[in-house]
């Protein structure tokens, strides 16, 4: 084995906590070194209890620290999460997939300096399926998106429309339209939308729906491929996290994503 990668956390929230937990557990081939949060003394106290804590740094600090950041942190920071890691050649694993459409400025910058960005499926299933696909020709990509009334109160899109979520009886279709338009309305949910679209035919392409269902405890995303190499169809239940808005599987994703990086055999595309 060579020389481990260093990871860095920026965020230590939902994701953040159970990624920095199964580092600490051991990831081969990955250390983790740093990781940044809002409320530094709080913060201290949560990796206390890692065997082996590291330093609580600002986001600023941490590229000089690590080869790879996971952003795991509120969407509005991804630039200055990434972008110092990108700039100096290095990795950052991308779980705000959401902000990537307003910050695209960031894979130029990637580009320009061998720099990487990794976006990993996250919360949803069969980005291998899709990319697959999109070497090939793809005719359509629509995915239906249902949530508990408390993944998605609060979204920016149901304040500027005054919709009211809180006291529907029945399943609410809120929201009909591209990847696109999705993100910036619900910026705290679609980041599903935004990988799907970046591993098929782009957020103007993908065709999404959401539902508000009072009856529902998963979130729940159903995606539906149409392409010159084959049909799919594909659902994932996501049961919350401590973050309701966040599937528990999403940190598990990232820890698979980090685990493939230094494995041997390495499945799926
Ligand atoms: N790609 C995907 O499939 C999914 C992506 N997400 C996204 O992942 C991100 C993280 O999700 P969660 O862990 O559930 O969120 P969370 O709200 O539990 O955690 C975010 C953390 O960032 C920290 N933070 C805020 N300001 C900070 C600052 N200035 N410096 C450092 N840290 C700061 C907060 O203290 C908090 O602990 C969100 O943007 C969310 O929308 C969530 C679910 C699925
Ligand atoms: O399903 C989830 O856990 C989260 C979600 O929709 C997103 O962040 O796009």
């Amino acid at each position: 084995m060579g020389t481990p990668l260093r990871i860095a956390i920026a965020g230590l929230g939902a994701v953040g906590m159970t990624l920095a937990r199964a580092l600490d557990a051991g990831i081969p081939g990955c250390e983790l070194v740093a990781v940044s949060a809002r409320d530094r003394e709080a913060a201290v106290g949560r990796i206390a209890n890692l065997r082996r804590p590291v330093p609580v740094v600002a986001i600023a600090e941490l590229e000089p620290l690590a080869d790879l950041v996971v952003e795991c942190a509120p969407a509005a920071l991804l630039p200055e999460i990434a972008a110092p890691f990108l700039r100096t050649g290095k990795t950052a694993v991308v779980i705000s997939a959401g902000a990537l459409l307003f910050h695209d400025s960031l894979i130029g910058l990637a580009r320009e300096h061998g720099g990487r960005i990794v976006v990993p499926t996250g919360a949803l299933l069969g980005l291998d399926a899709v990319l697959a696909a999109a070497e090939g020709t793809i005719h359509s990509v629509r995915m239906v998106t249902r949530k508990p009334v408390r993944g998605l109160v609060g979204a920016p899109y149901l304040t500027e429309n005054n919709i009211d979520i809180e006291q529907i009886r029945e399943p609410l279709r809120i929201f009909e339209g591209t990847a696109r338009e999705a993100a910036a309305g619900f910026p705290a949910n679609l980041n599903v939308a935004v990988a799907l679209s970046l591993a098929g035919i782009g957020a103007d392409r993908t065709r999404l729906e959401i539902w508000a269902d009072p009856a529902l405890e998963r979130n729940t995303h159903s995606i539906a491929v149409d392409a010159d190499s084959a049909r799919f169809t594909m659902t994932i239940e996501n049961i919350p996290s401590e973050n309701p808005k966040t599937g528990r599987i999403t940190a598990l994703s990232v820890v698979a994503c980090l685990r493939k990086m230094g494995a041997a055999l390495r499945v799926g595309t």
